[in-house]
């Protein structure tokens, strides 16, 4: 059994089978809030560190008291957790503001409200190096198979392969990737690398709080990234009450890729992220 088994494809996306039609023909209609805050992301970037970090920031602004837990309680936008009755879209339009809008979609399917942003929505975007998140997301989908009483039996060598074909959950992931990236000059838009953030937490704290337009001062900030380490995180993450997020954190390192790839794969990653990616001024480090 693979993922892609419990997978479809919707207009060459690969989605698990919990993001439905219905849901994807509404989703451009979603309403956005001017104080909502977007994070836009390919599967593990990244995406729950951020999360993290920005519900840290709203309740030391004072903005709210909730706990990430129930900021992101609804789950992803556009699928209906295992554990929901309801998709995300439908639980956030009844929650009050300042929402954390999280969702996957590439942006040809995102809400018009994020894709075409007008107003004062604020929108993240973390990007991780393509090995490491095909290195993170082979072992997160052994996970979800696993939490839904199945074995994945898809070899790396295999799933190395469909990640470059872009058969991989929510892939092709350069698609993904350079179609958020034409956002890079929309002041709406602030694109986070991981591994910058795992060179240096504090400043990309520094910048999220300033791109929030939030007033912190600086031992706030510094708490806020110290607290946001790896190590500091993955108890909060392992101890939530929220059962996909207890399986978020894994080894949060930059270059896990080593540990995978063998150097045949190694030089057929490096092919194809020429052919695909190199020249779009998207610079990731592998390092
Ligand atoms: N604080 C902190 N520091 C460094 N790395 C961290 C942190 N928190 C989460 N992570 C790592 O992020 C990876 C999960 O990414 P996502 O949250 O985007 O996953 S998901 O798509 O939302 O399921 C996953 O990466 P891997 O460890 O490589 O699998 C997590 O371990």
């Amino acid at each position: 059994m693979s993922i892609e088994k419990i997978s479809w494809e919707y207009k060459g996306i690969t989605l698990l089978q919990n993001v439905t039609k219905e849901t994807l023909d509404v989703m451009p209609n979603f309403q956005i809030r001017d104080d909502d805050i977007v994070v836009a992301s390919f599967p593990k970037t990244g995406t729950n560190w951020l999360l993290d970090i920005i519900g840290k920031i709203l309740r030391a602004a004072g903005k709210t008291d909730s706990s990430t837990d129930s900021l992101i309680a609804p789950g992803l936008l556009e699928a209906k957790l295992p554990t929901a009755t309801q998709p995300g879209y439908v639980t956030l339009a009844d929650m009050p503001s300042p929402r954390l809008v999280v969702t996957h979609l590439p942006i040809q399917l995102a809400p018009n409200g994020i894709s075409k942003p007008q107003n004062k929505v604020k929108i993240l975007v973390p990007m991780r190096n393509p090995k490491d998140t095909a290195v993170s997301l082979f072992h997160f989908g052994k996970k979800i198979l696993e939490l839904m009483g199945m074995t994945d039996d898809v070899p790396w060598e295999e799933f190395a392969h469909n990640f470059t074909n872009g058969k991989v959950l929510y892939g092709p992931f350069e698609d993904h990737v350079l179609g958020w990236w034409q956002m890079r000059d929309d002041p709406h838009f602030l694109f986070l690398k991981y591994e910058d953030m795992k060179k240096d937490l504090l400043s990309a704290v520094k910048t999220i709080v300033a791109f929030l337009e939030f007033n912190l001062d600086e031992p706030t900030i510094k708490g806020i990234a110290e607290a946001s380490t790896f190590t500091n995180m993955k108890a909060d993450m392992d101890n939530s009450k929220l059962a996909e997020r207890q399986m978020i954190a894994r080894k949060g390192i930059i270059g896990d890729w080593k540990n995978m790839f063998t150097p045949d794969q190694s030089k057929a990653f490096d092919a194809w992220y020429e052919e695909k990616l190199a020249g779009t001024g998207i610079m990731f480090d592998f390092e």
